[in-house]
């Protein structure tokens, strides 16, 4: 059985004009497809057009050439099944977590009796039923990013955009959180399109990692990750896959030593 392409990107570019009337080419010519149910991540340096390539799937910007397809359907302005996580949490600071959970569901019109049971599932999921009425300016950086992640899964979407969204974590709340979104992720199965600069949190979480080059943007190569999950960062083939992804970045320290006086 061959697996259905939940995203198409077809040949795609994007040009973005300056205040000076200068143009820049933030991608060229982007082709990837994206299956249902994976969890996909683009990885590169600062430039390379991670983000932008992102909210293009996500309908925030508009191509300047070539077409991206959802299901079939070319993206042209953000749907409520295909959400995004933002590094900056995105949260309302008025409204408390359950609130906040609720605000998609809210917006679709769901009485508040469906919303708040709903809401509290998914809050329960994330782990923060103690702190349903707190505000966010209440919790630390990784609580908050879990209440941004469960307003995003309570309205069920099929899509998830993540936009490095651990970036302003601490280092042990960010393996924290890369469990939780794995696990999440195994019990929700949405196709998840992450946005990372991390080589570790990417061969941590991706099935396959779409490693992006700058100037303009392109995709340079595409590595599947073929380990199941949940991984062990110490692992033999995590580290493999890791010297690899070095390797295409060429990180790694050439051993030309000469040996004789
Ligand atoms: N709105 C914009 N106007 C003009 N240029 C832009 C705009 N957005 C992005 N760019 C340019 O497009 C290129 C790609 O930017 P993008 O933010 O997509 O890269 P990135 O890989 O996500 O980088 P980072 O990891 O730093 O977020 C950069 O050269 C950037 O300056």
């Amino acid at each position: 059985m061959t697996a259905k392409v939940k995203i198409k990107i077809e040949d795609v570019t994007k040009v973005f004009a300056n205040n000076a009337g200068e143009h820049q080419q933030a991608l060229a010519s982007v082709d990837l497809a994206v299956y249902d149910n994976e969890f996909i991540c683009l990885l590169g340096a600062s430039g390379c057009g991670k983000t932008t390539l992102l909210n293009l799937m996500a309908g925030f910007e508009s191509v300047s050439s070539g077409t991206i397809f959802i299901d079939d359907k070319p993206v042209l302005k953000p749907h409520p099944q295909y959400q995004t996580i933002f590094q900056n949490y995105g949260l309302f600071p008025w409204r408390t977590v359950e609130e906040n959970v609720e605000y998609g569901l809210e917006v679709k019109g769901v009485s508040l009796e469906e919303r708040r049971a709903k809401a509290a599932g998914y809050i329960e999921m994330v782990g923060l039923e103690k702190f349903r009425n707190s505000h966010p300016h209440q919790l630390s950086g990784g609580m908050q990013q879990r209440v941004a992640i469960a307003r995003a899964l309570a309205v069920e979407p099929e899509v998830l955009f993540m936009d490095e969204p651990f970036g302003a974590l601490d280092a042990l709340t960010r393996f924290r959180m890369q469990d939780e979104i794995t696990r999440i992720w195994q019990e929700n199965k949405q196709t998840i399109v992450f946005v990372t600069h991390d080589i570790d949190e990417a061969v941590f979480l991706a099935d396959r990692i779409v490693i992006m080059s700058p100037y303009p943007g392109r995709i340079k190569t595409i590595l599947p990750v073929p380990m199941g999950r949940p991984r062990d960062r110490t692992d033999y083939d995590f580290i493999k896959i890791r010297d690899r992804i070095f390797n295409e970045f060429e990180l790694t320290v050439k051993k030309e030593l000469d040996y004789y006086i």
